[in-house]
């Protein structure tokens, strides 16, 4: 038996259904009094004009972040010679779309050039490239990034300082030395530590914390905390511990932005995978709905077709609210719900359909306008508001259902 995805069954029996939402992701952030919900993007997506559509809707994406373009391999490749191109076609997008811009990363151990990890340092040298660095990248974008990620993952898993280049030529000064740098030439720009296994309670987090206090100490502009959250399924942390760390962040003065999220399974992806994925996305993102200082989310983009996951952790995927064909995973209702927002779903005509390699049998089609409020379901599975059926199905997947998001089984 093989299993074609909804889209392409429903596209293969010529039917387009036609989705139409109350609030997309930003809509309905904005709406909370979040500030954006926005998605990572690299430059080599761009070609993909179906890719850039989507990431253009400013219903769901309210802010993008170069995933790549603006780290210091792509921007500084040899010492003093800057190249901004790439970097550039990403802020004129945001530009162009009215969408902020998170501007990523300043200082960070990986993605250096070779004259950077090769080189020969003293203290004094060190400081000068990085706060040359710094004073070049943050003018040549200045007033275009809501805010800067300035030094990227200084901490060790227990909460003592990475052995980087950077903290054992310069050691911890290097923080606010460089945090001083980025409000010199931006003063307006906000400026971000960002690390991951920082977003819950624990002794990363309370390191997290003492490099907030210790760039305050120095008497240097901090303003916020990026909690990366690159989290796997089944294993995020609880909604509450999350929403309580970033209060601990908050009440030194300092907002707080999930700038990272993704969540990552093992393959194959399942059903019961992908509605765990959608109970983890709420989670985190509620967490930040919960937190007054928590001004909005990035996914670490938005399609598994360009997803860093795959070429990074061997063997795990699916991490995105959109699958690799552009179809949305229950993980994006998950995070609608938690963001207030009701999937308004109008389907002119749906087809259930089951395809094998010998034959297909064909069920059920209808005409339905409904509002879901309830869990996502996903193929294989029924539900939602007003649903009183059966909340599986087996094959020949011929469930009726009483509204139209993902409640049909396919
Ligand atoms: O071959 C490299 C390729 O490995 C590189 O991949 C990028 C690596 O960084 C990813 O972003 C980071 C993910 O997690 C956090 O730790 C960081 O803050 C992020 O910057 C990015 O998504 C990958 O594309 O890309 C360049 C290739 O030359």
């Amino acid at each position: 038996m093989v299993h074609l995805s909804a889209s392409s069954l429903l596209l293969a029996a010529g039917i387009l259904p036609t989705l139409a939402y109350g609030a997309g992701l930003n809509t309905a952030a904005v709406a909370l009094g979040k500030l954006y919900f926005g998605s990572a993007t690299d430059n080599g997506e761009l070609s993909d004009s179906a890719y850039v559509t989507q990431l253009s809707n400013t219903q769901d994406f309210g802010q993008i972040t170069p995933g790549n373009s603006q780290k210091w391999d792509a921007t500084e490749p040899s010492q003093n010679v800057f190249t901004y191109t790439n970097g550039d076609t990403i802020a004129k997008l945001a530009k162009t779309n009215g969408q902020k811009l998170r501007c990523h990363n300043l200082v960070w151990h990986n993605q250096l050039p070779n004259w950077v990890t090769s080189g020969s340092w003293t203290n004094a040298t060190l400081i000068a490239a990085l706060k040359n660095h710094i004073t070049n990248v943050v003018t040549h974008y200045k007033g275009q990034c809501y805010a800067w990620d300035v030094v990227n993952e200084a901490l060790n898993e227990d909460g003592t300082y990475r052995t980087s280049l950077w903290y054992n030529t310069i050691g911890e000064a290097y923080l606010p030395i460089a945090f001083a740098a980025a409000a010199a030439a931006d003063p307006s720009v906000k400026l971000y530590y960002n690390d991951y296994n920082i977003e819950y309670s624990g002794a990363k987090a309370t390191g997290a914390l003492r490099i907030v206090k210790l760039v305050q100490s120095y008497g240097v502009k901090i303003d916020g905390v990026g909690l990366q959250a690159h989290f796997i399924v089944g294993s995020t942390p609880s909604r509450s511990n999350q929403a309580s760390t970033m209060a601990a962040y908050t009440a030194l003065g300092v907002e707080v932005a999930i700038t990272e999220l993704d969540i990552r399974m093992t393959l194959p992806s399942t059903a019961a995978l992908l509605a765990q994925q959608s109970t983890d996305y709420a989670s985190s993102v509620g967490a930040c709905v919960d937190t007054k200082g928590c001004v909005g989310v990035t996914i670490w983009d938005w399609t598994d077709k360009y997803s860093w996951v795959p070429g990074t952790f061997s063997g795990q995927g699916a991490a995105c609210p959109w699958d690799s064909n552009f179809v949305k995973k229950p993980a994006y209702t998950g995070i609608l719900s938690a963001l207030g927002g009701s999937a308004t779903s109008t389907a002119t005509t749906t087809l259930v359909t089951s395809v094998s390699s010998t034959s297909t049998t064909t069920s059920t089609a209808t005409t339905s306008t409904s509002t879901s409020t309830g869990v996502a379901q996903h193929w294989g599975q029924c539900g939602g508001s007003g649903w009183t059926g059966p909340t599986t199905c087996a094959s020949p997947y011929t469930c009726t259902y009483s509204n139209a998001w993902y409640s049909q089984c396919l």
